[in-house]
């Protein structure tokens, strides 16, 4: 009947013609309505271009069908914008009741924020772009078990680590993997959320992490901290350890990932095309905490004009590359081992020329950013404990007494440098918080507690790495911990996991280890390292951002020939 009735104008004009009060009071049931039948029951990131295209398209057909009863076009819009604001107020209050009292996870404490909208996890991001900090005060505040979103858990349990990360987890990746795209055959393999897919593709990127492709790759690494070693002995004054470990990082990204030079170390300079990309890391580092609206704003060309820069760069090397495939060479760079999946149609191949495209960036950003931070940190670290360097030091004159004999064998037997790595990493992890997960439909018991299925869950690599209940003298740096002190400071049992565990843990470790081994190796070898005068290591020690991958504040060295 009521649909006759609009169906002819004169219906229309007295459908639509109504009591504006009466209008407002549907407007808001149906705003309810909305988020009750349909926005609750699905993940919005999958439907937000239709939902927007929907709501636009029911906003445009109203303006035009109260115009056409014969409103004039300022009392058309006025109407819709009533409707609008009415049916928004519907839904935002329909969505925060539920998720403070009616959610599956309404009773788990956290801030009340958190429990409403995700964007309270940005706007805390936001205000020092330390999200870490954060976590650590909603962590004393609030224990164990902290609701950290609508749908987000934050697990500071060992216990929880093997159950969410590890290998027989069945935990997947969560809707903080969704911030690129949500169609999982343009995205790279880390943003992924399709288990399956990401199994296939995780054998093309492990052929490219080979032993027999690792030996490809050493030599090159070795040459380029040789480059680095003399550009700090030749310097004249204190040099900022965090960029030039970013020089090193980046150019041996570009040789092992791209068979490329990108002259950093040479020039003492950024590269241009990944400049633009660390301007932009502390916007990541909050928007990401919103993954729809990070993905909405990447389709505004200007919001990602920082990017293009390094999105061409990236392109064109993936076109030389593939005009210059030849499939009966032995791959010599990473980026060649994912095109010869993809140029050979291989099961593991990356799922679309955009996919690759995407994985080629990851290649950089992923390998290059994490092993500067840790390689940054380790020399702050040395900068800061002499001791630590001298007993490096005496360990690799030992086996080593001149630059000439040193051979990366001879160099792997001193263990006392992967000491050092790991307790670097277990301090100052490349990832401060990261490693989102959704658990499965049936849920997870953690000790005492159940999480319910479909519930976002983390657990935070900084806290976890200091929890004074796993690890003993838990801020100070002991790499002993992880060598002849292990028994006595119980670090066999203690959760420590730089590079995540299980499925979709790091499949670049290896590589990073050797990269990592190799430059301390041979600074230890050639150079001293102390803080430049004037410089404690404080601001480096405490201003880290937390903009997903650790982003490190400068700390001014002085390097001297030994
Ligand atoms: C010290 C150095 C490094 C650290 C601490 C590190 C740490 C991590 C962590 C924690 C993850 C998991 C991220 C997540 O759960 O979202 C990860 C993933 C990844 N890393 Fe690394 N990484 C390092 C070096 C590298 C290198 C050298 C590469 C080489 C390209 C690399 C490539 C990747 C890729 C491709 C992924 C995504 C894996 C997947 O989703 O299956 N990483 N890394």
């Amino acid at each position: 009947m009521a649909a006759r009735l609009v169906l002819s104008l004169e219906g229309l004009r007295t459908f639509l013609d109504t009591d504006v009060s009466r209008t407002v009071v549907i407007a808001i049931n149906l705003g309810f309505l909305f988020h009750v039948t349909i926005l609750r029951n699905v993940e919005v990131e999958n439907f937000m271009y239709q939902l927007l295209e929907v709501l636009s398209l029911a906003t445009g057909g109203l303006v035009f069908a109260y115009h056409i009863v014969g409103f004039s076009i300022v009392g058309a819009l006025t109407r819709v914008a009533i409707i609008v604001f009415s049916f928004n107020s519907g839904l935002f209050l329909s969505i925060v009741i539920y998720r403070l009292f009616f959610h599956r996870l309404h009773k788990f404490p956290g801030p009340k924020g958190a429990k409403i909208s995700r964007f309270y996890s940005a706007i805390i991001a936001a205000k020092e772009v330390k999200y870490f900090k954060e976590v650590d005060r909603m962590h004393e505040k609030y224990g164990d078990f902290i609701r950290t979103g609508p749908r987000e858990l934050c697990i500071v349990r060992k216990s929880a680590v093997p159950l969410i990360y590890g290998p027989n987890s069945e935990c997947l990746k969560s809707t903080w993997y969704m911030q690129v795209d949500s169609n999982y055959k343009k995205c790279s393999i880390h943003m992924t959320r399709d288990f399956d897919n990401h199994k296939s593709r995780r054998r093309a990127w492990d052929r490219g992490f080979s032993i027999r492709a690792l030996n490809t790759y050493e030599p090159r690494i070795k040459a380029k901290v040789d480059q680095f070693v003399t550009q700090l002995s030749k310097s004249k004054g204190p040099l900022d350890g965090t960029a030039w470990s970013m020089y090193l990082a980046f150019d041996v990204m570009g040789e092992v990932g791209f068979s490329k030079d990108f002259g950093s170390v040479a020039s003492g300079t950024e590269h241009p095309a990944i400049k633009g990309v660390h301007e932009h890391m502390n916007i990541l580092g909050i928007m990401s905490h919103v993954p729809w609206l990070l993905n909405l704003l990447s389709c505004i060309p200007f919001a990602t004009a920082g990017y293009t820069g390094f999105f061409g760069w990236c392109a064109s090397e993936i076109k030389t590359k593939q005009k210059d495939y030849d499939p009966n060479q032995y791959p010599q760079d990473i980026i060649t081992w994912l095109l010869k999946s993809f140029l050979e149609k291989d099961a593991s191949a990356s799922s679309s020329a955009e996919a690759l495209h995407e994985d080629s960036r990851v290649v950089i950003i992923a390998g290059s950013e994490t092993t500067a931070t840790t390689l940054a940190a380790i020399l702050y670290y040395l900068a800061l404990q002499p001791a630590v360097l001298a007993k490096l030091q005496s360990q690799v004159d030992a086996l080593m007494p001149i630059p000439s004999s040193w051979t990366y064998e001879k160099m792997k037997s001193i263990t006392y440098i992967d000491d050092i790595i790991n307790e670097t990493l277990r301090l100052k992890p490349a990832l401060l918080t990261g490693g989102y997960r959704v658990t499965p439909p049936q849920g997870i018991q953690v000790d005492e507690q159940f999480i319910p299925g479909d519930t976002n869950v983390f657990v935070p690599v900084q806290q976890i790495h200091t929890d004074k209940r796993y690890w003993k003298q838990a801020n100070e740096f002991v790499p002993e911990r992880f060598g002849e002190r292990r028994e006595e400071m119980g670090t066999e049992g203690a959760p420590f996991v730089p590079f995540s565990l299980g499925a979709y843990s790091c499949p670049g470790k290896n590589l990073a280890m050797i990269s990592l081994r190799i430059a301390i190796s041979r600074l230890a070898q050639q150079l001293d390292i102390s803080f430049a005068p004037g410089e404690t290591g404080e601001t480096f020690d405490k201003e880290a951002k937390d903009t997903f991958t650790t982003t490190l504040p400068p700390v001014m060295l002085r390097f001297t020939q030994r």
